[in-house]
């Protein structure tokens, strides 16, 4: 025993002494991580490293923005992440030195789809890219989706009317969902479904899939550690469920050969994006680069799918709420649209200078916007209002929170549509007003949007007016760490009107 103690115990404490060692070492730079910000003498909410991932973006931003103000330091795992929340400087890293905060975060080898769509790309592809596809937007080629928008819009009314001939309540969320995934895979791809009768057409049940909204832990590992996300792919992982991936790359590849064997003429995103090129002199030198090349087409369409579906969605489905809680305003809404003949019904130039309308869907789009926060990166070392920042440092602008400030918008937990009416629109904060961003990198879909919500919003309410549902719970319950603010259920009554 005693042979036994004299042989282990030096070896044991030189044992404690290196776990001592290692655990004073850990704790040294977790704290030297973690005082990056209180360094640099700013306000920093190191509380953020789990709220950031406990609450839903929208909230845990807007808690941070009231208590320490608007420009605050955070972290994410032991990333440091500025909050920037301050209207001039959002201004100066949106438009004024673009070129310094050029890149959306980081998502790392983790992320499979998109790897060449304009979401993800850095500054040099992004601007050949982004250049290439932006004439796909131009309102003239987009009104000749017009017609794809109102079939779709057709069978949502038919299903909400189907409803209300039965008194039944329903998640809005669902009936508008399907009504934008009808709409974009008529728009993108040509097929027309009704997704929320059709459960199970192959492209229903793999958009579910892509848009499962149960917290995934790979996204959190790419958003919390990005420098581990290469380990992902590895792996092979994906943030996006890849046999859905590969269902909608197949569709769009398909699609591309059919209408060259069959020489179909119809308008669609995918065509639209086939037939662009830079038309620019400079660029046309570079033969090769004009045009998208196959894989570049199907991660820009895939990524409009990804971007368009949940965010167009979640604005209508949030405004028949927010309309159930003011009557008022739908019944104004419901008045103005009543005026509309049935032809006009169907005419975009008229339906888009209807001035409440607009000012109703822009008011939404401030008091809920889907994306909660914006997000750069630097190119380079520089300064921002005085603080110094490393390259590639992550920053993020709380939409919601300036949403909410009231030096920004006076009395902004009211729903006001007439702040944006024609006659008081100036007095708006517009560099505080972020529901698509603004400046060169800005949401590239917003005219699409704009239209598919207001042709939408014409059909609805020229039939329906919704009521709160005995069904429904007091408060909505929204889902954590998605970059868009989706409720679970909105559970609401349509009654024919
Ligand atoms: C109400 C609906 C929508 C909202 C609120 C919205 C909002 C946004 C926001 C805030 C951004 C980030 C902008 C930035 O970083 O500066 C963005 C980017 C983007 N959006 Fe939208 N969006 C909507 C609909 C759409 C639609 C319908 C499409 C496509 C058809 C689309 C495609 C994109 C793309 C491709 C980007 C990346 C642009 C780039 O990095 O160059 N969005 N959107």
């Amino acid at each position: 025993m005693t042979l036994l103690t004299s042989l282990t115990s030096p070896f044991a404490s030189n044992d404690v002494n290196f776990w001592l060692f290692i655990a004073i070492t850990a704790i040294s730079w977790l704290i030297y991580k973690l005082t990056h910000w209180q360094r640099q003498g700013i306000p920093n909410d190191v509380a953020s490293l789990w709220n950031r991932w406990t609450k839903p973006f929208h909230e845990s931003d807007t808690q941070a923005y009231e208590k320490y103000g608007r420009v605050v330091g955070m972290y994410e795992f032991l990333q440091p992440v500025l909050m920037c929340g301050d209207a001039e400087l959002v201004k100066e890293i949106l438009v004024k030195r673009f070129n310094l905060f050029p890149n959306h975060r980081f998502y790392g080898g983790i992320n499979q789809i998109g790897g060449k769509s304009i979401f993800v790309l850095k500054l040099e592809q992004w601007k050949r890219v982004r250049s290439i596809v932006s004439p796909t937007f131009t309102a003239s080629k987009l009104k000749g989706m017009q017609s794809q928008i109102s079939e779709a819009v057709n069978t949502l009314v038919d299903n909400i009317g189907e409803a209300a001939l039965k008194n039944q309540s329903i998640d809005v969320k669902t009936f508008l969902l399907s009504f934008t995934l009808d709409t974009f895979s008529s728009c993108a791809f040509g097929v027309k479904v009704d997704s929320l009768r059709d459960p199970y057409n192959p492209l229903v049940a793999n958009s579910k899939k892509l848009f499962n909204t149960n917290i995934n832990w790979l996204s959190l590992i790419a958003f919390q550690c990005p420098s581990m996300a290469p380990i992902g792919s590895l792996f092979n992982l994906s943030i996006f469920d890849s046999s859905a991936l590969n269902y909608f790359g197949q569709l769009i590849l398909n699609l591309i050969s059919k209408r060259h064997e069959l020489q179909v003429d119809r308008v669609d995103f995918v065509k639209l994006l086939q037939d662009a090129e830079i038309i620019d002199s400079d660029a046309a030198e570079h033969l090769a680069k004009r045009k998208l090349t196959l894989d570049e087409i199907v991660d820009q369409a895939l990524i409009f799918l990804i971007a368009g579906h949940d965010t167009t969605a979640t604005t209508l489905s949030m405004l028949l709420y927010t309309l159930t809680r003011h009557q008022e305003v739908q019944e104004k809404l419901i008045d103005e649209l009543s005026t509309l003949t049935d032809e006009e019904c169907s005419d975009w130039d008229k339906i888009k200078s209807l001035p409440y309308l607009d000012a109703v869907v822009s008011e939404i789009l401030r008091f809920c916007p889907p994306v909660p926060r914006v997000e750069r990166r630097t190119a380079e070392p520089c300064q921002l209002g005085g603080i110094q920042l490393k390259a590639g440092q992550l920053i993020t602008i709380p939409v919601h929170a300036m949403h909410h400030d009231p030096e920004y918008f006076p009395e902004p937990e009211k729903f006001k549509p007439e702040r944006f009416l024609p006659e008081s629109k100036d007095e708006n904060n517009l560099t505080a007003y972020l529901p698509f961003a603004y400046g060169p990198r800005s949401c590239i879909g917003t005219r699409f949007a704009f239209m598919e919500i207001k042709i939408c919003l014409v059909k609805i309410f020229r039939n329906f007016r919704f009521v709160p549902s005995d069904q429904a719970k007091d408060e909505l319950e929204y889902y954590r760490g998605q970059l868009v603010t989706t409720a679970k259920e909105i559970i609401l009554r349509p009654i024919k009107l």
